[in-house]
C-alpha cells in the first residue's frame, strides 16, 4: 500500500497560526510585539530566497522582522559587532545568522556570541547542552519540525526505534535528543556507519539527513515505517531543468513506508514555522511570561 503523505505545508500553516495567535495576545495584554533579526552574509542565491521567505512569514505572523545583509567580505569583526548590538537591543526577540558564513569567518565564535536567550537557531553551546540534560531550551527548528510531523502521523513515538542518518551539528545530533526525549530507541548512523542498510531496515522510524540526492534507497525501509526526508538537493533533470529532491529515494520508498515526508513541501516548511515558533517562545521567556 501506497505511504500517506505528510503535508509539511499544511501543518506548518498550523504551527504559524498557532504563533499568531501568541502574537495577537502577547499584543493585547503586555502592548508588546516580539522581533526578530536574519543576519546574511553573502550573496548565496538559496540563502536569499530562504531569508525572504523568513522575513515574510514573520511579518504575517504579526511580529516584526529585522533584515541584515552583509556583503562576502565584511570583516568577522563587523558581524561580530552587530551580534553585539541584537543582543542589546529589547526590540530583538530573536537572531538567526545563516548559515554558512564566508571562510574567512570562524562560525562557532559568532554563534557562541549570540545571546542564548535569543539563539533561535538552538545552535549555542548552552542550548545544545541543556537539550541534552533535558532541561527548557531553545532547540534547532529543523529537528523540531520533524518531531512535529512524525507525531502528525503517530502521536505517541514511545518505544520505537529510531535511525537518524546523518550526525551534523544542526540537524542528526539534536535531532538524535529530541527523537531521545519523545522515548524512541534513538541509534546516529552516518557514512562510516557498517552495513547502513541493514541498520536502516531495522528502524520503525527514520530520519535522513546526509545532504544526498535519494541516498537512502526504497530497499531500505522496514514496511509501514515512518520516513522524515530532511534533505534538500538541487539536482539536474534529463531535459536539464533543476529540481529539488531530498535525501530518500522518494518514489520506491512511497511503496514500503507506512507515511512519508515529501522533498519540497515536507520538511523545509516546518523549519521556518519553528523558527517563528522559537522566536515566540523566546521573546516569552525574556520576559518572564513563560509557559508552563
Ligand atoms: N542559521 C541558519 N538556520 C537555518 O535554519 C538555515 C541556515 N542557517 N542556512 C540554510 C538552511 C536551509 N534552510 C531552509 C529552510 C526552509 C526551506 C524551505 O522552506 N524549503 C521549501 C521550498 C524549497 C524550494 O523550493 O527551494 C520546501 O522544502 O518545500 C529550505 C531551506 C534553513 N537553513
Amino acid at each position: 500500500m501506497a505511504a500517506f503523505v505528510i503535508d509539511g505545508k499544511v501543518i506548518a500553516a498550523k504551527v504559524r497560526a498557532d504563533v499568531a495567535a501568541d502574537v495577537a495576545r502577547l499584543k493585547e495584554q503586555h502592548g508588546f510585539v516580539p522581533g526578530l533579526a536574519v543576519v546574511l552574509v553573502g550573496e548565496d542565491p538559496a540563502s536569499k530566497v530562504y531569508v525572504r521567505n523568513k522575513a515574510q512569514q514573520t511579518v504575517e505572523c504579526g511580529m516584526q522582522s529585522f533584515e541584515f545583509k552583509l556583503a562576502e567580505d565584511t570583516p568577522e569583526e563587523e558581524v561580530l559587532e552587530l551580534v553585539r548590538k541584537l543582543n542589546a537591543d529589547p526590540a530583538v526577540n530573536g537572531i538567526l545568522v545563516q548559515m554558512p558564513l564566508p571562510k574567512h569567518m570562524d562560525s562557532n565564535k559568532v554563534l557562541e556570541l549570540i545571546d542564548p536567550l535569543k539563539d533561535v537557531d538552538g545552535f549555542h553551546p548552552m542550548n545544545v547542552g541543556r537539550l541534552s540534560i533535558g532541561e527548557r531550551a531553545l532547540a534547532p527548528c529543523t529537528p523540531v519540525g520533524s518531531v512535529i510531523l512524525a507525531r502528525s502521523f503517530k502521536d505517541d513515538l514511545s518505544g520505537l526505534n529510531a535511525v537518524v542518518v546523518g550526525r551534523s551539528n544542526i540537524v542528526g545530533k539534536p535531532m538524535a535528543q529530541l527523537l531521545l526525549r519523545e522515548n524512541c530507541t534513538v541509534t546516529i548512523a552516518h557514512s562510516r556507519t557498517k552495513d547502513l542498510p541493514d541498520v536502516v531496515r531495522e528502524a520503525d522510524l527514520v530520519v535522513a539527513a546526509i545532504g544526498k540526492p535519494e541516498f537512502v534507497k526504497g530497499g531500505w525501509i522496514k514496511p509501514g515505517a515512518i520516513v522524515i526526508d530532511v534533505g534538500i538537493n538541487r539536482v539536474l533533470k534529463e531535459d536539464g531543468k533543476g529540481k529539488i529532491v531530498g535525501d530518500v529515494e522518494y518514489a520506491a520508498a512511497a511503496q514500503v513506508a507506512g507515511a512519508i515526508t515529501p522533498v519540497p513541501g515536507g520538511v523545509g516548511p516546518m523549519t521556518i514555522a519553528c523558527l517563528l515558533k522559537n522566536t515566540v517562545e523566546a521573546a516569552l521567556m525574556q520576559r518572564g511570561l513563560m509557559r508552563a
